[in-house]
């Protein structure tokens, strides 16, 4: 926000002392504050950036604190758990819109942000019924004013999109590095040792944070064991035409999601790589 002139002032919370110095040092922050209902007061927009599994805490802390007028967002990979946390502790005159940018990295921390972050990326809103929809334009200005492209999504119908692309794939992600780890004991570290690019690519993505996910499986509970389910369908019918020696399966199904990617590229969405090869400043692990 700061990089594009978004905001006048920006203040933030963050619960351990590290994480408050660490965001007044490199400028992501004007002033910080101890308590989140410190923070909020006379604020504008109020954007909540904490696991799922918080949210509600945080929510019921700022509710009573909040600007009328104020609009309240947050970024969470879940959004019905979110409404359903958050909701209720917002007063009367505060507009409540919750968001999710699709872009992250694996990496946690006030260090871990960059200001391209959101360059062509998908900023999903899932706004409730009667929201305000001067407060939604707003809002979705801000979003745009970082390089992203918003949609408007409802937030059940959100939280199975995302099943789908993202919360699935980190657990299969989770799961092949878990397996790889259980081989090692097997094998001296050579499964390690000779990874090639595919099992390199998950290993970034199951060095995600333990917290975030954790909570993202937690309240997306259902949408994702739909999903699994569905998945698990595929794997054995994959692994039966292995069995069988069925190869014309296995080439046109190989041949079906190579179009997939393709699509994606085509519609200009495979826009996340060039900072997946970034290397992370010190201290990025180190959580607030
Ligand atoms: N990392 C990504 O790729 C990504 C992408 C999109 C959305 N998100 C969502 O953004 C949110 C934040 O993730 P992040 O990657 O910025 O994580 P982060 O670890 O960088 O930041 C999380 C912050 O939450 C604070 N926090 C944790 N527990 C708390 C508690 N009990 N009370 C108060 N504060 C607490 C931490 O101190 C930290 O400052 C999550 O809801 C996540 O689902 C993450
Ligand atoms: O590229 C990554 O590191 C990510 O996993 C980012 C990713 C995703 O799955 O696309 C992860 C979770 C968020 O909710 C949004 C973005």
């Amino acid at each position: 926000m700061r990089q594009y002139g978004l905001a006048e002032q920006i203040v933030g919370h963050a619960k351990s002392a590290e994480t408050r110095d660490i965001a007044l040092q490199i400028g992501l922050c004007d002033a910080v504050y101890t308590t989140a209902a410190e923070a909020v007061q006379g604020a504008d927009l109020v954007v909540l950036c904490v696991p799922v599994g918080v949210m509600g805490d945080i929510g019921a802390e700022i509710g009573p604190h909040l600007a009328p007028g104020a609009t309240v967002t947050d970024v969470g990979s879940v959004k019905g758990a979110v409404v359903e946390a958050v909701a209720p502790h917002m007063p009367g005159g505060v507009h409540f819109i919750p968001g999710h940018p699709i872009a992250g990295t694996e990496h946690s921390g006030p260090r871990s942000g960059f200001a391209t972050l959101f360059q062509n990326r998908w900023w999903l809103l899932t706004p409730l019924d009667g929201a305000d929809r001067a407060a939604v334009a707003r809002l979705r200005a801000l979003c745009e004013g970082m390089g992203a492209n918003v949609d408007e999504m409802d937030v059940a119908h959100h939280d199975l999109v995302l099943a789908v692309t993202s919360h699935t794939p980190h657990l299969i992600a989770y799961t092949m590095v878990g397996v790889a780890e259980h081989m090692r004991r097997v094998s001296n570290s050579e499964v390690i040792k000779y990874s090639a690019g595919g099992f390199r690519d998950l290993t970034r993505i199951a060095a995600s944070d333990p917290v975030m996910w954790r909570d993202v499986f937690l309240t997306n509970k259902d949408a994702v064991l739909d999903i699994l389910g569905r998945f698990t369908e595929e794997l054995f019918t994959l692994q039966r035409a292995i069995r069988m020696g069925d190869g014309e399966h296995l080439h046109a199904y190989f041949t079906r999601t190579r179009a997939i990617r393709r699509g994606i590229i085509e519609a200009g969405q495979d826009t996340a790589a060039p900072d997946f090869g970034r290397v992370p400043q010190g201290g990025e692990k180190g959580k607030g």
